[in-house]
């Protein structure tokens, strides 16, 4: 049996929330994603601050509304300054979510999954390939993308939720988002979204944003993943292909209303 559809005005209720409140999301991710991440933050409503340096970004997790852990361009240094964040995020309860981005082949960034995984994640979102390879079941992707069905994903999504305590979305076709036990189907959006990079890591980030709103937190994840497919949506029917879907996506998600999302 397919999971149910998050109710649109839940996800439009989050949206009115995240705009009200313009979370401050201390952003560690990778590289290739900076700025893109940047603006899908400030478009949504919420705030960015990549601030990446150890001493600092122990510094500014507590200060932050949440914390975004991208380990897509994983170096060691860039491990010791997640780490330091992690922690003091943790001591100030400060919300914090994992991208494993292409987890599984690559043992660095496998070993601090694996290890983070433990450190109570709010949140976990990827690709199934990701979610499958970070439960242990598979070995991963093609690089950074998936070559695996979000649906075959799921139960590696449920058990990981179980495991870890995160409420885990687990990206595709269609999104399917987890606390172990309820699950929300989230659809929408397009293939174009894949043709270009970080929608994956951008939608990680508006997670975290919407993980430091009150409320359900499965509720809150699975509204982030419907806010970015909507949006998606919206600027594919807008946009000639990759090179105009970025400022239309951004256009989208600025202009997104209620009415859309129900
Ligand atoms: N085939 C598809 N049809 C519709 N939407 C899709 C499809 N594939 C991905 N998406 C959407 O694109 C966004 C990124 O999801 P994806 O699973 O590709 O993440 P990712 O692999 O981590 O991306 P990246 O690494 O480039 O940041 C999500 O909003 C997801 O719902
Ligand atoms: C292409 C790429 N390589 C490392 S991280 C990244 C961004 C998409 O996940
Ligand atoms: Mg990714």
């Amino acid at each position: 049996m397919q999971p149910d559809l998050l109710p649109g005005h839940r996800a439009a209720s989050v949206l009115n929330e995240l705009r009200n409140a313009s979370p401050l999301v201390h952003c560690m991710t990778n590289a290739v994603v900076q700025s893109f991440t940047a603006n899908v933050l400030l478009a949504i409503g919420a705030a960015p601050a990549m601030v990446i340096e150890p001493e600092e970004a122990a510094q500014f997790a507590p200060l932050a509304s949440s914390v975004l852990i991208n380990i897509g361009t994983l170096t060691a240094d860039s491990r010791r300054a997640m780490l330091a964040a992690i922690d003091a995020a943790n001591k100030a309860s400060t919300p914090w979510v994992l991208d494993p981005v292409a987890v599984g082949g690559l043992t660095f960034r496998t070993q601090f999954a694996r290890l983070a995984l433990e450190l109570q994640p709010a949140a976990i979102r990827g690709n199934a390939s990701e979610i499958l390879a970070l439960a242990g079941e598979q070995g991963g992707g093609r690089g950074v993308d998936s070559t695996d069905e979000a649906l075959c994903a799921l139960p590696a999504a449920q058990k990981l939720a179980q495991l870890s305590g995160a409420i885990v979305a687990v990206t595709g076709e269609e999104d399917y988002i987890t606390d172990g036990e309820n699950t929300w189907r989230v659809p929408g959006g397009g293939a174009l979204m894949t043709r270009v990079v970080g929608t994956g890591c951008a939608l990680s980030a508006v997670v975290a944003a919407c993980c430091s709103l009150p409320g359900s937190r499965l509720d809150s994840v699975a509204a982030a993943c419907q806010l970015m497919k909507t949006a998606g949506g919206l600027a594919i029917a807008a946009c000639r292909g990759p090179g105009s879907f970025t400022p239309a996506f951004l256009d989208a998600l600025y202009g997104l209303r209620a009415e859309d999302l129900t």
